[in-house]
Order: C-alpha cells, then sequence, then structure tokens
C-alpha cells in the first residue's frame, strides 16, 4: 500500500512538474479555440484511468471492467457537467435564477472533479442494477489532506455521498448522512466503497455503505444515508 502511494505521488508530481514547466496554453488560445477546449473538457470522461492512478486502483478497475462484459455491472462514467435529463430536472425544481447569476452558472462544475489528475478526487462507480448495489473505487489524492497524512473526514463524506447516490438514479436529494470513521485512511490510499439500496419507502430511500481497504482487512467507515425523489410540485427555493 505505502508503495503505491509513493508511487502515486512520484506520478502526481511529475505530472504537476511537466505542467508547471509547460507554457499556459490556454492563456494564448483564440476564442473559438478556447470554447471548442472547454467543450472538450466539459464532455471528458472523468472515470477512466489516468497516469496518477495507482497499480491497486487500475488492477480494481480492470477487475470491474471484466465484470461488466456480461451486463451485469456497468461502468458510470463522470463529467464535470452534466447534460443529462436528471441534471435537467435538478434545474426545474430547484434553479431560481434569482439565486446564481447565469455567469457564474456558466462556470459550475461538479467540485469532485476539479482537481487536476492525481491531485484530489480519483474515482469510478460501477452499478450493479440488478443487486441495487454499487461499488465505488476511490484514490484520494495529497490536496485532500486532513491530519498530515491522512484524508480529510470531509472528502470521506463527499465521496460517500456520491456513492450512495450512485446507488439511486435519478433526481434525489440527501436529507441524511450518518458516518461512523471507524479507522483513518492513509492519504494516496486506494479504498472501496460498497453501497447498496436498502429500503425504498415513498419518495425515501435508505441506502447503506462501507469503506473498506483494497484488501478488505481494514474497515474505514460505515454509512448510512437517506435520499428523497424529488417532488415536481415541489420548489425548495
Ligand atoms: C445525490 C445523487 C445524485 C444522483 C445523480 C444525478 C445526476 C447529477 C450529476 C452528477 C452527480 C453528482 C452527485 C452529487 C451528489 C450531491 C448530493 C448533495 O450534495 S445534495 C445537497 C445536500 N442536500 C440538501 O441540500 C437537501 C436539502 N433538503 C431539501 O431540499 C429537502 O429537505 C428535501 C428535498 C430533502 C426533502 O424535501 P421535500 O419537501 O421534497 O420532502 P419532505 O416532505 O420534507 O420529506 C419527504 C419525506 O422525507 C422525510 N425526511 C426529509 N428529510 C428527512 C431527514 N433529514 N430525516 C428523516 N426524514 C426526513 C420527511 O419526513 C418525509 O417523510 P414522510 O413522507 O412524511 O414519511
Amino acid at each position: 500500500m505505502l508503495r503505491s502511494c509513493t508511487a502515486g505521488l512520484r506520478s502526481i508530481w511529475a505530472l504537476r512538474g511537466r505542467r508547471e514547466g509547460a507554457p499556459r496554453l490556454s492563456m494564448d488560445l483564440q476564442p473559438a479555440r478556447r470554447l471548442f477546449s472547454t467543450e472538450k473538457v466539459i464532455h471528458k470522461d472523468w472515470a477512466l484511468p489516468n497516469p496518477s492512478w495507482s497499480k491497486d486502483l487500475k488492477l480494481l478497475f480492470d477487475q470491474f471492467m471484466k465484470k461488466c462484459e456480461d451486463g451485469s455491472w456497468e461502468r458510470l462514467p463522470s463529467y464535470k457537467r452534466t447534460s443529462t435529463q436528471e441534471s435537467e430536472d435538478f434545474k426545474t425544481y430547484f434553479l431560481d435564477p434569482k439565486l446564481v447569476e447565469e455567469e457564474r452558472l456558466s462556470q459550475a462544475q461538479l467540485f469532485t472533479r476539479g482537481f487536476e489528475d492525481g491531485l484530489g478526487f480519483e474515482y469510478v462507480i460501477f452499478k450493479n442494477n440488478d443487486e441495487k448495489r454499487t461499488v465505488c473505487l476511490f484514490q484520494g489524492g495529497p490536496y485532500l489532506q486532513g491530519v498530515p497524512g491522512l484524508l480529510h473526514g470531509g472528502a470521506m463524506a463527499t465521496m460517500i455521498d456520491i456513492a450512495l447516490g450512485s446507488c439511486t438514479g435519478g433526481a434525489v436529494m440527501t436529507a441524511n448522512l450518518n458516518i461512523n470513521f471507524k479507522r483513518p485512511v492513509p492519504l494516496c490510499s486506494v479504498v472501496v466503497i460498497n453501497s447498496q439500496l436498502d429500503k425504498l419507502e415513498g419518495r425515501k430511500l435508505f441506502l447503506s455503505c462501507n469503506v473498506r481497504s483494497v484488501d478488505e482487512k481494514t474497515l474505514y467507515s460505515e454509512a448510512t444515508g437517506l435520499f428523497i425523489k424529488l417532488d415536481p410540485e415541489k420548489s425548495s427555493t
């Protein structure tokens, strides 16, 4: 684990070094080209391996991709911004134009995808629709540090929220999230979040998950969540 962490850090530093040494291309781009490259970033699927992924993460990714071959599992793509029907639903219910300026909104992106490769949240989620469960493979980078050398609990909570949410499908909001942090997570290590839908009661979805090390020997956290399907008749703002 330690070896993969340092290897991960080394490749992150290598990437940063390259980036810092390189000219800041975006400043020199013509507007049309800038728009094109922004579009490309927006439509990029981030739930795919990049050079910062540790051996552990790549290995698990390959194992789950194999499970996808017979259709029982699927890899969920992940974008900085989403143009799916689901996000349209969120806009309908929650976006009061008075609350967020149009210009600010055009800059919006999912904050877990706002870091450069390897520095923040590296993750991919696989879903088993029949079993109503997901597996999230997560490597928290050096910018997610809390206590020195350890992953910040808020970063873990964020990933738990996303992992539980990925079990729901459709337009939902987190109403309650309850986490027991049992062991600290080493920074840059890979954890596996197993989530499942336990109960559906009207608009209420009750979910639970656990967070374990790759070798499954360490139980880092356990959590439950209540998600509420949005009611099209209601607006929260
Ligand atoms: C989440 C997954 C997304 C899926 C993928 C979509 C694609 C998107 C793209 C990319 C993925 C990105 C993923 C990001 C994930 C981010 C998630 C978040 O960070 S969410 C922000 C934090 N959460 C809030 O800010 C909610 C604030 N709260 C509310 O807006 C409302 O309270 C809401 C919508 C949750 C419920 O309000 P009401 O008016 O619709 O419903 P009422 O009538 O109050 O409650 C319905 C039932 O639920 C119970 N309930 C509500 N809240 C409860 C609570 N905290 N504890 C227990 N019960 C509760 C109530 O008692 C009621 O129960 P009875 O039907 O009477 O049995």
